[in-house]
């Protein structure tokens, strides 16, 4: 398996992929280097999972080029390649009258990693109370669980999750996290679908955003903010309705404490915030990933930004 440090582990080149007359995905273009998390955002149908198979080498690209670790995923050299891939599928299903403990060992067998491995695993994702009973009384937060620890198995280099959050509760959704933070600091790459975005934020350093089939954006968070310029929130206590009343602040009204202000002016209202004598907190934030996600799938962007984006992926 080749893999130097400045050579991408999975890049896509113009591709495209055609069911029938269903275009499924096209104008694709990817680098994703060691240690990066990349954010696959879209709706029910826009590619995702496609663009995963792709990765995989489970379905053959109808146009363009797509290779992991240098290697096309279809080809017979990227057998070893597969050692170091760990994937999570969207609503993962087991051997039903297979224990936890039984299926992970199933797995770590056909990825040849340690079996030293399959108990470690299960306390981490906090199965291992569960791990001796069959795998059909689990409910589905578990099963989702019991699918985060097979994807981790070996020492995976390139990690494809499909809604890895969903069924999970508020604690195992911090916990998945963590691991992904130390996949990525021990310099795995990771592509993560979500339909949740509160909280993917902090863990992603680039998105893509589909849609249709087209990626409609992608870059950093920083990089995607900047292009949508889109306004600031300021949230403020204490003010008790006086900003209803302030002619300087009606335009960049949402609710009573909250305004949504061009990044240009964020500063002088800022300032005249904190002037006021009754303001006892505030709070200024840019606008989030949902928010984000909603400026690009509405279409307000026009085909520049298109033009923009793709040629700042090519570099
Ligand atoms: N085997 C197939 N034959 C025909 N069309 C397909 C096939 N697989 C996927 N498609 C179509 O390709 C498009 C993209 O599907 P894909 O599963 O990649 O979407 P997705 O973004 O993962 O959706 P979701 O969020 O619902 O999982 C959809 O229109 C889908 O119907």
């Amino acid at each position: 398996m080749k893999n130097n440090a400045d050579q991408p582990v999975v890049t896509m080149h113009n591709v495209a992929k055609h069911y029938d007359k269903v275009t499924a995905l096209k104008n694709v273009n990817l680098n994703l280097f060691a240690g990066e998390v990349l954010g696959l955002f879209g709706h029910n149908g826009a590619g995702k999972t496609t663009m995963m198979k792709l990765i995989l080498g489970i379905i053959k690209s109808t146009h363009g080029e797509v290779k992991v670790f240098d290697t096309d995923p279809m080809s017979a050299q990227a057998f070893e390649s597969r050692k170091h891939i760990g994937y999570l599928p969207e609503n993962v299903s087991f051997y039903d009258h297979l224990t936890g403990k039984e299926v992970l060992t199933y797995f770590a067998r056909l990825k040849q990693a340690p079996k030293s491995q399959v108990v470690e695993l299960l306390e981490q994702v906090g199965l291992t109370h569960a791990m001796k009973r069959p795998v059909k009384t689990y409910s589905k937060g578990m099963r989702q669980r019991l699918g985060l620890a097979q994807a981790f198995l070996g020492t995976p280099k390139l990690l494809l999750l499909d809604e890895p959050t969903v069924g999970l509760d508020p604690i195992a959704t911090q916990e998945f996290y963590q691991s992904v933070d130390k996949l990525k600091v021990s310099g795995a790459s990771i592509i993560l679908c979500s339909h949740v975005l509160p909280g993917v934020e902090q863990h992603i350093d680039k998105a893509m955003i589909i849609s249709s089939g087209q990626p409609l954006a992608q870059g950093s968070l920083v990089e995607l903010r900047e292009r949508a310029q889109l306004p600031v929130n300021i949230k403020t206590k204490g003010l008790n309705g006086a900003l209803v009343a302030d002619e300087r602040f009606v335009d960049f009204l949402v609710k009573a404490n909250h305004l949504q202000v061009p990044e240009s002016q964020k500063l002088t209202i800022t300032r005249q915030l904190l002037d006021m004598e009754s303001i006892t907190d505030i709070q200024v934030e840019p606008a989030d990933l949902e928010q984000v996600y909603q400026y690009y799938l509405s279409g307000k962007f026009n085909a520049s930004h298109k033009a923009h984006t793709l040629t700042q992926e090519q570099k």
